[in-house]
């Protein structure tokens, strides 16, 4: 029989020991498995404005997104968040099918606005983006006049027939954006010739003049400085009277300040969505916590 030399059972237990008190937590939480369409929390509504069920992107045979069930309410603003490239553009697109003109792009599922299947309505694309405005990362103004800007989408879509009417509509939607007081000396003027939070909400005011139902914005405050920023969360807090809102932003103090519901993405799936203050304070996902507590992002 053998028997361990007692000072080296004792500098083994030692070891032990002192490996359990350092023990780090090696585990990645990116190594976590996401089951397929298994989102956490309340992803639906009762009333929605959107109704997304089983929806997968694919660009050629990548899957950028993977079978994503998900309610928008009516009138509520909801932010998409999650790590880069985890599909927060690429299902926003879908809400208005900006993928269209990405010939690699498919888009599978239903996606139902108000009941109607965008991607196989009789309604052409045109009349869909009417519906569904968008304002993206950059402000990207025409280069032609602020009041030409405002005025551009009502007179393609035929909304006002005398210039006086096509007047008011650029008014209310400059005054709905902020930017009334700020443009009305200079209506005429190059709108490239403004400062990048005011283009950022003449963009708003552009969306805003066809009377849209939905307004999708893709990061639209990444290019704007602190105070151009609270202004145009300012603004989302008051057009959320009037559309429904999806906000995707790479700020989590952004979607905690502006949104009702926040959506948690990562790797193509939807991990989470929840009340946005349960999101940031209680979240049910093991890895929307890792993720808001900056373990990984
Ligand atoms: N036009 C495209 N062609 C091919 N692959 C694309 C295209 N656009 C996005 N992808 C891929 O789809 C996946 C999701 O990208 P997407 O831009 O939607 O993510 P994201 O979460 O919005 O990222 P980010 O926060 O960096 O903007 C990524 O793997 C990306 O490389």
């Amino acid at each position: 029989m053998t028997t361990m030399n007692p000072s080296i059972a004792a500098d083994e237990l030692a070891l032990q020991e002192h490996e359990q008190e350092h023990a780090v937590d090696k585990s990645n939480p990116q190594d976590t498995i996401i089951e397929d369409g298994k989102t956490v929390g309340a992803p639906f509504a009762d009333d929605p404005k959107y109704k997304l069920r089983n929806v997968e992107v694919f660009y050629d045979d990548a899957r950028a997104i993977k079978n994503i069930s998900l309610d928008i309410g009516r009138n509520e603003v909801i932010s998409f968040i999650g790590p880069s490239g985890c599909g927060k553009s690429t299902f926003l697109r879908c809400l208005n099918r900006m993928n269209d003109s990405i010939d690699i792009c498919r888009v599978k599922g239903e996606l139902l606005l108000d009941g109607e299947d965008i991607y196989r309505s009789k309604n052409d694309v045109v009349e869909l983006r009417a519906r569904v405005g968008m304002v993206f990362q950059k402000p990207n103004p025409f280069p032609k006049s602020i009041y030409d800007n405002v005025a551009y989408g009502p007179r393609i879509h035929g909304l006002a027939n005398r210039k006086a009417d096509l007047d008011e509509i650029v008014e209310s939607s400059l005054r709905k954006a902020g930017l009334w007081n700020e443009a009305k000396d200079r209506l005429h003027g190059m709108a490239t010739g403004m400062s990048g939070g005011q283009q950022q909400r003449l963009c708003i005011a552009r969306a805003i003049a066809v009377s849209p139902e939905v307004i999708l914005m893709d990061e639209p405050c990444s290019a704007l400085d602190p105070i151009a920023t609270a202004k145009v969360e300012e603004l989302i807090a008051e057009m959320s009277e009037s559309f429904t809102i999806v906000i995707v932003t790479h700020s989590m103090q952004q979607a905690a300040r502006v949104s009702n519901r926040t959506a948690f993405f990562h790797l193509g799936h939807l991990v989470e969505v929840n009340e946005t203050t349960k999101v940031f304070t209680a979240p049910e996902h093991q890895l929307t916590e890792s993720y808001i507590t900056g373990r990984f992002g």
